[in-house]
């Protein structure tokens, strides 16, 4: 949790990166340095966001090889940064493999450097065959940013379910992270959904894209935080890139009090 009581604005860092396939040690000195140079060049910022799959990218048929065996490497090294540096870190996601089975598992470390959430990715993208190499997380995960504000987490392919989103932010999410690595053709599908998910639940939404390509696939960036009105904060570009923005707390109630749709909603004929 971001332990300064009287917090109204949070500075947020998204990592957008591109990842060497198949390559987790060098995904690691390339992840690290840019989260120094992020926590160097800003020192405002309260939390870091990586982006989906950062240690391996889709090396499919290789995951069960490389994969983090139960995340014990990268956890160790993410929670120290997190405690020099006293950052949070909503740290996109990684191959982690236990017992032979492999998940796109992201964690959450608190400045402390605990591990605060661990969500594992629940709808698998068949287009690109995940689901024949990857198992799905079986449950929604949300975690207190501060004491008064819960954030909820989603990994790429989750946001084209919006029944996802609500649920989280039926469970109190007013910030709704998303690491992905969403590439070409498909830019006008990713702005519009993010921008619906924050429009329709009234939250931020803070989603971290790569850059780069795997064959004929390319990924196109524009990571973005979208308050909740609909607005984009800040768009990244479709190179490396450290995007910084600003989450402003008090927007959220304004929103949800100006359109009450949690109020209006009608649950029981739908
Ligand atoms: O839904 C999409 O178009 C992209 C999803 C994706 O690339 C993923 O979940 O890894």
């Amino acid at each position: 949790m971001v332990n300064y009581a009287d917090k109204r604005n949070l500075q947020i860092a998204l990592i957008q990166m591109s990842i060497h396939i198949g390559e987790p040690d060098l995904n690691e000195r390339h992840v690290t340095s840019l989260m120094e140079e992020a926590v160097t060049q800003n020192p405002k910022v309260d939390i870091l966001v990586l982006p989906e799959l950062w240690n391996t990218g889709y090396a499919l048929d290789k995951l069960r090889e490389i994969a983090d065996a139960g995340g014990e490497y990268s956890k160790g090294w993410l929670s120290s940064f997190a405690k020099k540096h006293q950052v949070m870190i909503v740290a996109g996601s990684i191959a982690e493999s236990n017992a032979g089975q492999v998940s796109n598992t992201m964690y959450v470390f608190d400045q402390q450097g605990e591990v605060i959430a661990n969500y594992s990715k629940i709808h698998l993208f068949r287009l690109m065959n995940e689901e024949k190499y990857i198992v799905p997380g079986q449950q929604l995960v949300t975690f207190d940013v501060l004491p008064e504000c819960r954030a909820g987490v989603a990994i790429c392919y989750d946001i084209r379910f919006p029944e996802m989103a609500r649920s989280l932010a039926l469970n109190g999410a007013e910030i709704l992270f998303i690491p992905a690595e969403w590439p070409h053709p498909r830019l006008h599908h990713w702005r519009t959904l993010l921008m619906a998910r924050a429009i329709e639940n009234q939250m931020y939404v803070i989603a971290c894209n790569t850059v780069g390509g795997n064959g004929d696939t390319t990924f196109f960036g524009h990571s973005m935080i979208i308050d909740p009105w609909g607005e984009v904060v800040v768009e990244g570009g479709e190179s490396e890139e450290i995007i910084i923005g600003e989450v402003t707390l008090s927007l959220i109630a304004e929103v949800r009090n100006r359109i009450p749709i949690y109020r209006d909603r009608r649950p029981e004929l739908y």
